[in-house]
């Protein structure tokens, strides 16, 4: 943990002092905030009041995108959104319409003590009081319907949105952490609802200062004197949120900490049964805790808006006493002007200004969030996918190839090294071999030698930092994406199954017939599925892993036993093996077989966990749709696919070691031979297949 802790921080500093990331390393300030470090981008205006230009700019240049967020919330139901307003609003009318009430109170009540009469407006007062508090409840009431209503309606909008966003993105964008969104659909309705709030409390706050101002008992001055608290308040304001910044952890303790009680998932808990390491994790996890000593884990947002000396807070506090000085100096210079009732009224208004300060201030600190949180929405659809699109039809109607059924490929010195990746040596060095139309390649090696990486370059999941891969004579890049991807089809082990049904897992190779359920099936057949979908009551519609949506609380064993079997049923998901699972991805490719546009098929070891009968039924298969198309299939095993190689491409550490038939490479005795005599030697009588017997010994 040390180490990688040591690795941080020279990452660190070696990218903030590298020059071709552009920006200066004395740009920036770091904070040790508890376990946090905060990267702080430096504001280059001067300071007035606490308040940077550089706070201000990045509120208004997030003006328009708070516009448009405003304008799309209200198109999704205007009605509603109106609604909503109102009712958050009529609590400021609300407060106002309190102090009227009470003021008007003390008043009469005043007048009614010192003539000795009854006091008919009192009464009427209280009545219209009461009512008021009537209106309210049922505005609240009112509140608790629109609110959930509204709150779906923008969030499923958000969703809908960020969905679309992140389903365009490519893989090492998505992977790639300075551009992965944060946002989450929730934020939207967090954000407008805070940013509501904030309105009410702006509105509520004038609203008190207007009707103030106006009174005899207060006027002007007093509400001069009363606005010095949320001016220095907000002024003094220190926050995070829109700031350019980093915030990460190197605390050694608090990382190990968070590394260890991450073991409890119930992805570890197998290995940590069977490893009996439970007792381990606990102690380690204790001593982590006790290194941490009493260093602050809150958050560093919340950190930062905490004041290294009291001085803002005292001030703070004294200006709020403004108004209670103002009036109790008044009546001290001026007692012929002011009455019990006046100061009574004024101590009203001043709690009720410092109530709504004190909310306004709560709310405004949130302000940063909701405009980051927006922005960030926001930004998510503008993420730059780092694989450029080109614009070649493919296949290309000129090209020679384009008759043949399958892809030309040539890789020509190829490197290429995974976005930040820590290895010392890059995936691929130099790599050069040409598979022609049609042919069948085997691209052998050890592990980590750069076989899927190739696959991965042909798929264009990512692209190579120097050289070229040609397809049918033209650079890959210059391809339309959606044209390239759809002439491919791939089997690898790195698939997932999807949380839907068995017949969409399949179907969804030709997406466009999903719902064909005689195609879905003849793809099961194919893949080695078929049986598969037999086992299951609801066949080809069983949904494989249903987004968990059973809960129990506060179920006795014994008390409760009908509730908890109806909670285990309804946990209960299909599970299907690691084999069973090949099958159904095998099935999805045979499925894609079916959009006859496939001109090459790559399969990458996509047969570990199958029966030796399953594996040799899904190469034949695969070998026969595949017949005319380019086939490459990597493998750790030699046999049938070597023997009926076109081309097989032996790897080392990232470089081609060599290439030629099974035949030639054996003859060459090199990196192929010796990896092939490793598997022969367990089915042969002599240890050793030499160079000269060799040529009809692959059968094993
Ligand atoms: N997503 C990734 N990010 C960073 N490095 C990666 C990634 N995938 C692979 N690598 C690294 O690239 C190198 C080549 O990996 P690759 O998966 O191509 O090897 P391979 O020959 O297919 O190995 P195996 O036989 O074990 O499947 C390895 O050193 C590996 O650690």
């Amino acid at each position: 943990m040390g180490a990688i802790v040591e690795k941080r921080e020279k990452l660190v500093s070696e990218t903030l002092k590298d020059p071709t990331v552009g920006d200066n390393a004395d740009a920036y300030t770091s904070l040790d905030l508890g376990v946090w470090k905060v990267l702080l981008a430096r504001e280059n205006v001067a300071r007035g009041f606490g308040v940077s230009m550089d706070r201000w700019n990045t509120v208004t240049a997030a003006y328009p995108l708070l516009l448009r967020f405003l304008k799309e919330v209200y198109a999704l139901d205007p009605q509603m959104v109106i609604l909503f307003i109102l009712l958050k609003l009529w609590g400021s009318v609300e407060s106002v319409l309190l102090l009227y009430v009470s003021s008007r109170l003390l008043q009469v009540i005043e007048v009614g003590l010192a003539e000795g009469r009854p006091d008919v407006h009192a009464i009427t007062q209280a009545i219209v009081a009461r009512l008021i508090l009537t209106l309210t409840a049922t505005t609240n009431w009112m509140r608790d319907f629109t609110c959930p209503v509204l709150e779906s309606r923008v969030s499923r909008y958000f969703e809908d949105y960020l969905l679309r966003a992140n389903l365009r993105l490519d893989l090492p964008t998505s992977t790639d952490s300075s551009s992965k969104s944060q946002a989450r659909p929730g934020d939207a309705w967090r954000s407008f609802d805070g940013l509501c709030e904030v309105a009410q409390r702006v509105f509520a706050l004038v609203s008190q200062l207007a009707f103030i101002s106006q009174q005899a008992s207060g006027g002007l001055a007093f509400t001069l004197v009363a606005v010095v608290r949320p001016v220095w308040t907000l002024t003094m304001h220190r926050t995070l949120w829109l700031k350019p910044h980093v915030v990460y952890s190197e605390n050694t303790a608090y990382l190990r900490a968070q590394s260890l009680q991450s073991m409890s998932a119930s992805r570890y808990r197998a290995d940590v049964i069977a490893g009996n390491i439970a007792g381990w994790i606990t102690s380690e996890y204790r001593r982590a805790r006790d290194a941490l000593g009493t260093v602050s884990e809150e958050d560093a947002w919340s950190q930062y808006g905490m004041e290294r000396t009291p001085v803002s807070k005292i001030a703070s506090e004294w200006t709020g006493e403004l108004p209670t000085l103002y009036w109790a100096l008044n009546a001290m210079l001026r007692p012929a002007k002011f009455s019990m009732s006046s100061i009574a009224i004024l101590q009203q208004y001043s709690a009720s200004l410092n109530y709504s300060l004190q909310m306004l201030f709560w709310d405004v600190s949130e302000v940063g969030k909701c405009v980051t949180d927006i922005k960030i929405l926001y930004e998510t659809a503008n993420i730059k996918n780092q694989i450029a699109d080109g614009d070649a039809v493919y296949p290309r109607a000129s090209a020679d190839v384009s008759e043949s059924q399958g892809m030309d490929i040539e890789l020509q010195n190829v490197s290429f090294a995974y976005p930040g990746e820590k290895s010392k040596e890059s995936a691929l060095r130099d790599v050069s071999f040409y598979i022609p139309a049609g042919a069948l390649a085997v691209i052998v090696g050890a592990n980590g030698s750069g076989k899927s990486t190739i696959i991965k370059l042909l798929r264009r999941m990512y692209d190579a930092d120097s050289g070229v891969v040609h397809v049918d004579g033209l650079p890959i890049a210059d391809y339309r994406l959606a044209d390239l991807r759809q002439a491919q089809a791939t089997l690898t082990q790195d698939h997932e199954l999807y949380p839907l049904t068995l017949g969409e897992n399949i179907g969804l190779g030709y997406a466009e017939h999903v719902d064909d359920e005689e195609m879905v099936m003849q793809a099961a057949r194919d893949g080695g599925a078929a049986a598969l979908l037999d086992k299951f009551t609801d066949g080809m519609k069983t949904n494989l892993k249903p987004v968990m949506t059973a809960y129990g609380y506060q179920l006795d064993d014994e008390k409760h036993k009908s509730l908890k079997t109806v909670l285990g049923k309804l946990e209960k998901t299909a599970e299907v093996s690691g084999g069973e699972k090949q099958r159904l991805v095998a099935s999805r490719t045979f499925m894609r077989f079916r959009t006859g546009k496939i001109k090459l098929l790559s399969v990458d070891e996509p047969s570990s966990a199958l029966d030796p009968t399953g594996e040799f039924e899904l190469f034949e298969r695969l070998r026969e749709t595949g017949e005319g198309k380019t086939m490459i299939f990597v493998t750790h095993r030699f046999g049938h696919l070597t023997k009926h190689a076109d081309i097989i491409i032996c790897m080392k550490e990232g470089k081609v070691a060599e290439s030629g038939t099974h035949k030639e490479l054996i003859a060459l005795g090199g990196e192929y031979a010796s990896l092939y005599n490793v598997q022969a030697q367990a089915f042969t009588e002599s240890e050793v297949i030499s160079e000269s017997n060799s040529e009809d010994s692959e059968e094993y």
